[in-house]
Formats: C-alpha cells, sequence, structure tokens
C-alpha cells in the first residue's frame, strides 16, 4: 500500500469499508467525520443509549448508529472504543466474545495505554489484531456536540503495538488514519503513560486543584473571583474538562500520577525554601531555567492543552474597534473561532486575543492584519 491516503478508500477496492465508532464523542464523533463521507466508507456508531443513537444520525456524524454492540461490530474492518478509559477493557471482552470480521482492526482512543493493551493482549480475539492508540489533542469540552473534522488535524496520534502487533495491521491503521491529518508516533504503552501523566494528566490535576484553591479563598472574599479574569483564567481552562472522563484518567494511570505528585511536591518546596531564605537570585533561576525549556517547546503545533491558533493584538479603547476587525476578517473570509479583549481600560491599549481552528487562517489574519497597520504579535 502506497503512502497516500487516497489509495485507501472501499471504493478503489469495490468494496466497503466499515468503521464502527464506539461511543461518539468529543473524540469518537472527530474521528467519524474524518472518515465519514469518504468514498467507499461506512461510518457506524455505537451508543448504549436510544437517544444518543439517535442524536448521532441526526447531526450527520455516523451514517447509521445502534444500540447493539454486535450489530455495530459485524463485518467492521475498523472498530474504535471511544468511551471513558474505565470502561475500554469491558468494550475489548465483550468484542472477545462476538465473531468479528477475521482480520479487523480494533483501537481506542483512551488517554492512557498501558492498561488497556495489556489486557487486549491477554484475550484471544478471534482472528482481531489490537493496537492501541491516543490521539493527543482535545479540548475541555465534550459531547457529540463539540466533535469537529479538524480537532486532529496538525496533532500528534500515538499508537502504541507492542512486539506481538503485525506490522501489516499496523500499516493498516496508520494508513486509514491519515484521513484525519494528524502525525503518527510509535511508542510503548508503558513510557506513553509516564510521558503523558507528566504533560497531560499533571496539568490538569494542577489546573484543578488551584481554581479549587481560589474557590476556598474566594468563599470569604468574593474579589479573589473578580479579579481571576485574564491569566488565571487561561491557565485553569482544563480544569473544565469533563469530571468522569478525569476520574477515569487518573484512577487507571495512578501509579504515574503518585509519583508525579511527589516530584511536584518536590518542586514547591524548591520555591518554598527560596523564599524562606530570602534567595532572590535562586527564584529569579527558576523562572530562566523554566522559561529556557520553554523556549525550545514546538511553536503553535496543535497538541494538548493548546489546541488553538491564537494571536494577540494591541488595540486602542474606541467604540467599534472590536466590530470593525472582525468585520475585516470576515470580508477576507477569514474564519475567526473566538476573540477576547484581555484588557482593556480608559486610554490604555487593549489586547486583543484572536483565535482561529487552523493554522491557514491565522497566518491569513496575520498578514491581513499587518497590511492594515494594526500591531498583530503572535
Ligand atoms: N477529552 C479529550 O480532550 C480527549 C479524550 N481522550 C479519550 O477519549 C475517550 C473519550 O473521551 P471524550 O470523547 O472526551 O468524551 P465524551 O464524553 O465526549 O465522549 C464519551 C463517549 O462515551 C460514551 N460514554 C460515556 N460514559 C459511558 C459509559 N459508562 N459506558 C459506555 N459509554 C459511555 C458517551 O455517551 C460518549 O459517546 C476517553 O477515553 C478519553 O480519555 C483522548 C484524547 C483527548
Ligand atoms: O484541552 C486540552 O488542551 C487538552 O489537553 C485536551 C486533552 C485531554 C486529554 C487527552 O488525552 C489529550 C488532550
Amino acid at each position: 500500500m502506497s503512502g497516500d491516503f487516497s489509495d485507501f478508500t472501499g471504493s478503489d477496492k469495490g468494496t466497503n469499508i466499515k468503521i464502527a465508532i464506539f461511543g461518539v464523542g468529543l473524540i469518537g464523533g472527530s474521528l467519524a467525520l474524518c472518515f465519514k463521507g469518504k468514498p467507499g466508507f461506512e461510518v457506524v456508531g455505537h451508543s448504549v443509549n436510544p437517544a444518543s443513537a439517535e442524536k448521532y444520525v441526526a447531526r450527520g456524524v455516523v451514517d447509521w448508529a445502534t444500540t447493539s454492540i454486535a450489530e455495530a461490530a459485524k463485518d467492521a474492518d475498523f472498530l474504535f472504543l471511544c468511551v471513558p478509559v474505565g470502561r475500554l477493557e469491558d468494550y475489548v471482552d465483550e468484542l472477545s466474545q462476538l465473531p468479528l470480521k477475521p482480520g479487523c482492526i480494533i483501537s481506542d482512543v483512551g488517554s492512557t495505554k498501558a492498561s488497556v493493551v495489556r489486557h487486549a493482549g491477554k484475550l484471544s480475539l478471534q482472528g482481531a489484531v489490537f493496537i492501541g492508540g491516543h490521539p493527543m489533542a482535545g479540548s475541555e469540552r465534550s459531547g457529540v456536540e463539540a466533535a469537529s473534522l479538524h480537532l486532529l488535524e496538525n496533532a500528534f496520534y500515538v499508537l502504541t503495538p507492542t512486539d506481538a502487533t503485525p506490522v501489516e495491521a499496523v500499516n493498516k491503521l496508520e494508513q486509514l488514519l491519515k484521513w484525519t491529518k494528524a502525525h503518527i508516533v510509535k511508542t510503548d504503552a508503558v513510557q506513553h503513560d509516564d510521558i503523558v501523566g507528566a504533560i497531560s494528566h499533571l496539568p490538569h490535576m494542577i489546573a484543578v486543584a488551584l481554581v479549587n484553591q481560589i474557590a476556598g479563598y474566594n468563599e470569604t472574599n468574593e474579589l479573589y473571583q473578580m479579579l481571576a479574569a485574564g491569566g488565571f483564567r487561561d491557565i485553569t481552562r482544563i480544569a473544565a474538562s469533563d469530571p468522569l472522563i478525569w476520574r477515569d484518567i487518573l484512577l487507571n494511570n495512578r501509579e504515574v500520577m503518585l509519583k508525579l505528585i511527589e516530584d511536584w511536591q518536590g518542586e514547591m518546596e524548591r520555591f518554598s525554601a527560596l523564599l524562606e531564605q530570602g534567595d532572590g537570585d535562586g527564584v529569579a533561576e527558576q523562572f530562566r531555567k523554566a522559561g529556557h525549556f520553554r523556549s525550545q517547546l514546538p511553536e503553535r503545533r496543535k497538541g494538548m492543552i493548546t489546541s488553538i491558533y491564537e494571536c494577540y493584538m494591541d488595540v486602542p479603547d474606541h467604540p467599534g474597534i472590536i466590530g470593525k476587525i472582525a468585520t475585516e476578517l470576515g470580508q477576507a473570509k477569514i474564519n475567526l473561532s473566538n476573540l477576547q479583549i484581555i484588557e482593556s481600560r480608559e486610554d490604555v491599549p487593549g489586547i486583543l486575543r484572536l483565535s482561529f481552528r487552523q493554522q491557514d487562517d491565522l497566518d491569513k489574519a496575520i498578514s491581513l492584519l499587518t497590511s492594515l497597520n494594526y500591531s498583530v504579535h503572535f
């Protein structure tokens, strides 16, 4: 099979490729949208809840939907498990009892990989192959309403085959996933959980703890909430993530998380000691070290903790300026996904944050606004 994803359609082979998505929420729905309508593809959604199954079809995310696992799985070439991490192993168990299409591929999108990969490795899947997967893009939103065709575009998509996984099966899955326009990365499931625990699960936990700490202070003084706009809101966005999805992720990755919490406490203790000693150079050195590492992070790549393309503008605080900018972008057919004033006081230039869903829109906006003599930072 060549590297061109257009090769991988059912119609090229005069057959249908059936793709079953179990749990059509933010991630399952976004995957479904990448496959639906492609030549020869048939995308079926599964939900335990009949009203949800109907909604998947009504929203045009899947071709048809069912509440029967057996019906969704029957003759499917690819089966994606897109339910909360705590349910993944149950789904693998149920599928292992069904007469699946020989050679079909079962994958999942769970934010943790070690336990589900270990579990599937112990089962006989009757000719099916399990390959762990984790598209590393998402948002604090959930449900099929939040699904988007572009969610995974340009993001990393981790696959965790084992030594026992047939190479042809991995190639077949990679070929299909080209429709997502994500970049495939292969790694070991245990290493995945260590790294993703540190760069995604720990930040989510810290964001929640931080918001709860401030919420506690706010109980006796509401000024905390009033003044907590701007940066606080930005760095705690992920604290608004779905509680049950995150309950499952953190419990599933608990050993890694406990070690990371220990290390985090060590970092906080280091700050405590520097402050107790009045060691200003030491404090500044912490910022220098962090700034240096941060400056080496990939620029504006879509990924975890940020999945939007943004630029900032200095704008004079006068009536109508925001409408003018939005109109200029609209007339140039540039799709703005969000617009926020970060600070605006009388006679002080405000900062406007413009968010886009695609790199292309951001690039076009920067060149248009710069040509109109606005000051744009990105
Ligand atoms: N939220 C995010 O940004 C990302 C999430 N993931 C992983 O993707 C998977 C799905 O997460 P989202 O799409 O964000 O969640 P979601 O809440 O948008 O979708 C979850 C889907 O699973 C179904 N579901 C919920 N509880 C269930 C249960 N007990 N039994 C059977 N089905 C159930 C829901 O009806 C829904 O269709 C999770 O395993 C999560 O760890 C992976 C990458 C990013
Ligand atoms: O919203 C964000 O920035 C995220 O970090 C989303 C996210 C949540 C869970 C994942 O497993 C991957 C990505």
